[in-house]
């Protein structure tokens, strides 16, 4: 839909750090039994904006150490499935996550439900601190009691949070001034203090480096490992990289479905990306950036 965002520069330090995985094992801590129940499981899903139909009888199964991507050319329908799950598209059939029919059900009910997603353009206060911001999504899980309640210091997740996503240096700066990969960083931060345990990600690693990349790519890994993960991507470089599985979708339909591996060497998708004009609605990028994976197993 929208063209990725430019990479600003960044009014931040030079040595804001990367990630740091190890204080992610803090915000991530909790018994596996807890998240015995987390799958997604999306049945006939279907979208329908004026009579156009954006997704079409989609079905999709999701469990918990899986990181799936959902990828395929302009249009395909891919945000329009997470606005679904998320209550932000009127859609048909089912969609279940952790036991909770999510469907017609609110956006702060389906948070509530363990559910959190970010944008393909950062959606964080611009006028808060990088710390309000976290401190905020942290309370979307806190009774209003709580809420109320002055607390002293920085919550231990939030803190953690911070560290996670190597943003301790810059807490106290206006989320605005953040570099584009640095708000999809803060953002994803903000799932995790949200306790989010079904993450759907638009576009996490567009503007940014290919250090970010990799570093946001294992981040994600980890993250896959306790929770549900589902990433809308373009980039093939970062897919061939990171996703234990793909999910290809065309025209609001799912075309294919498997590993990297399966999903390449599947004539349909070489078809839908490197096809003739009838196919012609991927976006440059994605046709261009598939065609490498595509032509090595067509070759
Ligand atoms: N609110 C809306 N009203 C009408 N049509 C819409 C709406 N949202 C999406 N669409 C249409 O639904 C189709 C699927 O859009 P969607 O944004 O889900 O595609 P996508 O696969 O995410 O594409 P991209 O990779 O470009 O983001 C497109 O044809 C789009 O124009």
């Amino acid at each position: 839909m929208s063209p990725h965002p430019e990479s600003v520069d960044p009014v931040v330090p030079e040595d804001v750090g990367g990630l740091d995985p190890e204080a992610l094992e803090q915000v991530l801590a909790a018994p596996g039994e807890r998240f015995r129940h987390d799958y997604l499981e999306i049945r006939d899903l279907r979208v329908v904006f004026d009579g156009f139909v954006a997704v079409d009888g989609v079905d999709l199964t999701v469990t918990r150490g899986d990181l799936r991507f959902l990828i395929g050319p302009n249009g395909a329908g891919k945000t329009t499935i997470v606005d679904a799950i998320t209550g932000l598209a009127p859609a048909t059939g089912s969609v279940q996550f952790g036991r909770v029919d999510l469907l017609g059900k609110p956006s702060h009910r389906i948070v509530r439900a363990g559910v959190g997603r970010t944008f393909q353009t950062a959606s964080v206060f611009d006028e808060l601190t990088v710390l309000q911001n976290l401190d905020i999504a942290a309370g979307a899980g806190r009774q209003p009691l709580t809420m109320l309640r002055r607390r002293r210091g920085i919550p231990p997740e939030v803190e953690a949070a911070l560290e996670t996503v190597g943003l301790t240096k810059v807490r106290d700066l206006p989320a605005g001034v953040l570099a584009h990969g640095q708000k999809q960083w803060l953002e994803i931060g903000m799932l995790l203090v949200q306790d989010a345990r079904l993450l759907l990600l638009d576009e996490p690693v567009a503007g940014m480096s290919q250090a970010e990349r990799e570093e946001t790519g294992l981040l994600l890994q980890r993250i896959g490992e306790q929770r549900t993960v589902v990433v809308v991507e373009h980039d093939m470089e970062f897919l061939r990289a990171f996703a234990a599985s793909v999910t290809v979708l065309h025209q609001g339909k799912v075309l294919s479905e498997g590993t990297v591996a399966q999903v390449q060497a599947d004539p349909r998708v070489v078809e839908v990306y490197l096809g003739s004009g009838t196919h012609g609605r991927g976006r440059g990028t994605a046709a261009a950036a598939a065609a490498p994976a595509a032509s090595t197993e067509v070759e």
